[in-house]
């Protein structure tokens, strides 16, 4: 089954274009990762795809549905989280509160008229119930959070002994490394269908990004299906089922990761582009 179709995707900021008709699909359980040069597009791409910036043409389908120009937190709920490439967590709520934020869409008590939420003037009416609930917090809603708990708790036992003795810590106390694995467990807390991860290991060091690489590894042998974003090429390698290649935002080569790693064009891409960044 196809999870992502993206179809002649384009987005240009005054005049460049930073995203130039991409096209790629990601079937179920299908680890597939985006590379290229700095400035290839690829951050764009994934932006375009999570409903973080809205394309100027193309088309967007996520499980057989049109989601084109839905906003991220839709999209969040229709089955598609990501993270960011500098790592967002909420530094003054604590660990485990960061990753019940992942669950905000599977709650029931909390989020009375929860389906009124994306028709514009009901909207409000949903936001003012799920405000009056926060404040009285009635037995269903305690009930409901507690249970809430063991999945938070399921989430930070991924990462062995890094994030659940600081399950309680606020996340502003976090090292980097672990930020950015908080900001995983989150996006993995509501079971998407689709985890989209714009550089999950930027500013890691060897030995944390090969651990990365195991949980992701782990991860994808559960059978999660994930879009990646990634520099590093020996991760991308060993853990992608396909490689889409960009290049000045457009796909150059795409294929299994033994297919693009002796693809000329992306060797020219890469040591082109290098020659002419080491030159004086
Ligand atoms: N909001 C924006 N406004 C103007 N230009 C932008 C914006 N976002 C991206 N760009 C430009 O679009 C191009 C693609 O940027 P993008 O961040 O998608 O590339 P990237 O491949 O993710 O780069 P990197 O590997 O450095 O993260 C770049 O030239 C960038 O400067």
């Amino acid at each position: 089954m196809t999870v992502l179709e993206v179809t002649g995707l384009r987005r240009s900021f005054a005049g460049l274009r930073a995203v130039d008709g991409v096209s790629f699909t990601v079937g179920q359980g299908e680890v597939v990762s985006v590379i290229g040069p700095n400035g290839s597009g690829k951050t764009t791409a994934l932006n375009l795809v999570s409903g973080v910036l809205r394309p100027d043409a193309g088309r967007v389908g996520f499980l057989g549905r049109d989601v084109t120009g839905w906003r991220p937190e839709r999209l969040a709920e229709a089955g598609l989280s990501r993270t960011f490439q500098n790592g967002r967590v909420f530094g003054n709520l604590s660990v485990a509160e960061n990753v019940l934020i992942g669950l905000t869409s599977t709650l029931e008590a909390a989020r009375p008229l929860a389906r009124w939420r994306n028709v514009p003037v009901l909207r409000w009416a949903s936001l003012l119930a799920e405000t009056a609930v926060a404040l009285v917090e009635p037995p269903s809603v305690r009930r409901e959070l507690a249970e809430r708990q063991a999945e938070v708790s399921a989430q930070l036992d991924r990462f062995g002994d890094r994030l659940t003795p600081r399950a309680s810590d606020a996340a502003h106390t976090l090292s980097y490394a672990n930020r950015r694995r908080t900001e995983i467990a989150r996006a993995l807390a509501a079971s998407p269908a689709l985890l989209v991860l714009d550089e999950p290991t930027a500013g890691m060091n060897p030995a944390e990004t090969a651990e990365v690489l195991e949980q992701l590894l782990a991860l994808k042998a559960t059978g999660q299906t994930i879009l990646l974003v990634e520099h590093k090429i020996d991760l991308v390698m060993r853990l992608s089922d396909r490689v889409l290649v960009l290049d000045a935002g457009a796909v150059i080569a795409a294929g299994t990761p033994d297919e693009v790693r002796t693809d000329p064009r992306v060797i020219e891409a890469y040591l082109g582009k290098r020659r002419t960044v080491a030159r004086p």
